[in-house]
């Protein structure tokens, strides 16, 4: 209970039994020191082996790397919290009062995001099981595409008997692809239930054909143009790097007439591309959620802000309610500045082959952070308060009164905001003004999220990571290993990026936020650099038993203790932790798996493209990430066989990688089986299980180079070069 006998609108709850989590942190570390002592003490001497030197060294430099960003990861962890609302207690208070809800999707291009995935989305959000009139989506088009607005026009004829549908219903999830996909069809005991969900169902079928018929068709038709003033701002548009702001305000909400099926008000419904013009840089999303920000203070000014991806559609009707709970809390709600929810995906496999699922960020990291001072902002599932995304600074009583918020609409006709709502969204606005600095979400930055919650925390603001038992939204999780690495490539440069500026947690977060949130944000800008001691790790010692030099310590030696413990205690533990959040042994496999290959590639060349940035070498890209691929992609996805298929710098060096291994693997057989070399393989016997672990780890690659023949195989340029390198590594070894 709060102060006054006020009962809360949400607790939050202190995770139990990190005893053992403490225990094995603690004894690892004694670990780790033994291993220190056994490279500081065995330290080859000077006047012999000085390759076996040189080597040492840069093992011991790797292992000094691991064991400090292990040491942050699990310093970090110490403390865990969790989050509960009450939204009986919400809806008693305010029901009445709730605030406007704005919320932005965004969407770059048709091809790869379908017009159709989009929509669903923003059907979605349109159901929440919140006041509708209370409600506006805002659909952000970068791709500028008249074959999304199409769809989006669809949609809001469609929301008239949708949202309806799901209010009688209490229906979960919103999406109706995803609810027809999921949902079985309704028992005869229901007729009425029944005879609605059949026609539901083929309007929403009707809707989806059309769509995808348009959309593969990729334009449109006459007689669809005549349906609406909209299609005729494309009559100016010459290419979707070059034209004017389009906004049209799809559903007026304040409209009168703007009234579903049953005569209930539907939500504003807004289509915004902003304008592009090739010498305007546009900033990618931050651009557009700018726009966005911009131009829905204009027209419904809600005063919380989510924020999707066009993928991202909710699965909870209750997520707005459950947000409420923390913005409007009376005690502690005015210092909350954003609620992030969880990314979750709803195309996963079982065994999770790219290791997308990020289980335990999920479930222990982000709660993690939360216990430090507050989540981080993770682009999509993220609700704010407007006021801090547009640069405001927290400060002691300055509580939001939540019945006045909503009195400021404009009583403007929908044509007349239109009009003067598109110089918001022009490329000149922001020039000489605080946008993408000071204002919205900062720019020049590969995850402005990160970098934009990281600055409203630094304003004095709190956040607050909030995992509900049903999630509350699901997106697309990538579908080849290339998207999957390209990806991560994105967010480590952006975060490492982030690291090496002026925004380094250490230094601007200086005394502005706690240092246990400095620490815990620096596990995740130092991806990046994670990437020179694992690529050492899986490259040196087992090159350095093809040329006979030993790194470690002899098989029968007590040093071998902690080097054992240490690793079987970090990957049991890890292993027990992935098994504990509902994972599979093989899915914890294939997380290594990626693990590896994200740290070698990924990284690396995140690394090396924000060396070349610092340098001035090289400018900011965004890749989207596909949402769609093609049907034999799909059925390898869903097979859980690794997709290669085209080549890529990033697979050349993982099969080099492989190879190597290989090599040095079969090398070690031989002199076992063949030389009947026993002895010496003594004191090399932890690097060769090391290889052979790694060998294990890289199988589907093999099956890639050699055993598969359908597309997703390794391309036969990638096999070449891959053995060429991996030969001329051990050739250079062995001398
Ligand atoms: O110029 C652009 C580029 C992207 N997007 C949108 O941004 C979103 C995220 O793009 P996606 O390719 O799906 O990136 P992800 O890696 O899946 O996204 C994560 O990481 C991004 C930062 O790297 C964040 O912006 C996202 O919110 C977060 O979900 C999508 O809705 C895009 O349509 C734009 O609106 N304009
Ligand atoms: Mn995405």
């Amino acid at each position: 209970m709060g102060k006054d006998g006020y009962l809360p609108l949400f607790e939050t709850k202190i995770a139990k039994g990190r005893i053992l989590f403490r225990c094995y942190a603690a004894s690892v570390f004694v670990g780790i020191i033994f291993i220190c002592v056994y490279r500081v003490v065995h330290f080859p001497p000077a006047s012999t082996q000085v390759l076996r030197r040189w080597a040492w060294m840069g093992l011991f430099l790797s292992e000094l790397w691991f064991s400090f960003y292990w040491f942050v990861t699990q310093f970090v962890r110490w403390n865990l919290v969790y989050r509960y609302t009450f939204k009986d207690r919400l809806s008693q208070r305010y029901e009445k009062v709730f605030p406007d809800i704005d919320i932005f999707v965004c969407t770059a291009d048709p091809r790869i995001e379908p017009p159709i995935m989009v929509i669903n989305t923003v059907l979605s959000v349109m159901a929440y099981n919140y006041p509708s009139h209370k409600l506006s989506v805002y659909l952000s088009d970068d791709g500028g595409s008249d074959l999304t607005f199409y769809a989006l026009l669809e949609a809001s004829r469609f929301s008239k008997h949708w949202l309806p549908f799901c209010r009688k219903f209490s229906i979960e999830p919103r999406s109706p692809a995803a609810y027809f996909s999921t949902s079985p069809e309704p028992h005869d005991s229901n007729p009425l239930m029944a005879q609605e969900w059949f026609s539901i169902k083929q309007m929403y079928e009707d809707m989806r054909n059309r769509i995808e018929t348009t959309t593969s068709l990729g334009r449109i038709s006459e007689e669809i143009k005549k349906e609406h003033k909209g299609f005729l701002e494309w009559n100016s548009v010459s290419t979707r790097h070059d034209h004017q702001s389009i906004l049209q305000m799809v559903i007026d909400g304040r409209d009168p007439k703007a009234v579903d099926s049953e005569g209930q008000p539907l939500p504003t419904l807004v289509y915004l591309s902003r304008e592009k013009r090739p010498q305007y840089h546009h900033n990618f999303k931050a651009g557009a959620m700018n726009a966005l920000i911009r131009v829905s203070s204009k027209i419904s000014n809600g005063s919380i802000i989510l924020n999707v991806d066009c993928d991202m559609c909710s699965n909870n009707s209750e997520s707005v309610r459950d947000a409420l709970c923390f913005f409007m809390d009376e005690e502690k709600g005015h210092e909350i500045a954003y609620v992030q929810f969880p990314q979750c995906y709803y195309n996963l496999t079982r065994n999770d082959l790219y290791g997308t699922c990020f289980r335990v960020i999920n479930e222990v990291e982000l709660a993690a952070l939360d216990a430090n001072g507050g989540p981080c902002y993770i682009g999509s599932g993220c609700f704010h308060r407007r006021q801090t995304l547009c640069g405001m600074k927290y400060s002691k009583g300055c509580e939001t009164e939540w019945k006045r918020e909503n009195e400021r609409k404009t009583r403007e006709n929908a044509s007349v905001l239109e009009e003067s709502c598109k110089v918001l969204a022009s490329c000149t606005y922001e020039e000489n003004t605080q946008w993408g600095k000071e204002m919205g979400l900062k720019y020049d930055c590969a995850v402005e999220d990160m970098i934009t919650g990281f600055s409203i925390q630094c304003r004095g603001w709190k956040s607050m990571y909030f995992n509900p038992e049903r999630q509350g939204f699901l997106g697309v999780a990538p579908t080849t290993l290339l998207q999957s690495l390209g990806q991560h490539k994105r967010w480590s440069e952006g975060q490492f990026q982030i690291f090496l500026s002026m925004y380094n947690p250490f230094i601007y977060g200086h005394k502005k936020i706690p240092l246990k949130l400095q620490f815990s944000y620096s596990p995740y800008f130092l991806w990046a650099p994670n990437c020179m001691a694992t690529l050492y790790y899986v490259a040196v010692p087992s090159l350095s038993v093809v040329g006979g030099i030993a790194l470690f310590p002899e098989i029968w030696s007590l040093w071998v203790l902690p080097f054992a413990y240490v690793i079987i205690a970090k990957y049991a533990y890890s292993l027990g932790e992935f098994l504990w959040f509902d994972g599979t042994i093989q899915g914890w496999w294939n997380d290594q798996r990626v693990w590896l290959f994200k740290r070698t590639t990924s990284y690396f060349f995140a690394f090396l493209d924000t060396i070349l940035k610092l340098l001035g070498l090289a400018e900011n890209t965004f890749v989207v990430t596909a949402k769609v691929s093609d049907e034999d992609v799909s059925r390898r996805y869903e097979q859980e066989v690794m997709e290669f298929g085209c080549p890529s710098p990033m697979f050349t060096i993982i099969s080099t990688l492989a190879m190597l291994n290989l090599f040095s693997f079969v090398s070690c057989v031989k002199r076992v089986v063949v030389d009947i070399q026993i002895k010496a393989l003594e004191s090399l016997a932890l690097q060769i299980i090391l290889c052979g672990v790694l060998v294990l780890i890289n199988l589907p690659v093999y099956q890639g180079l050699f055993f598969r023949k359908d597309k997703g195989a390794m391309p036969t340029s990638v096999t070449y070069k891959s053995i060429a390198l991996a030969l001329l590594a051990c050739s250079i070894a062995l001398y």
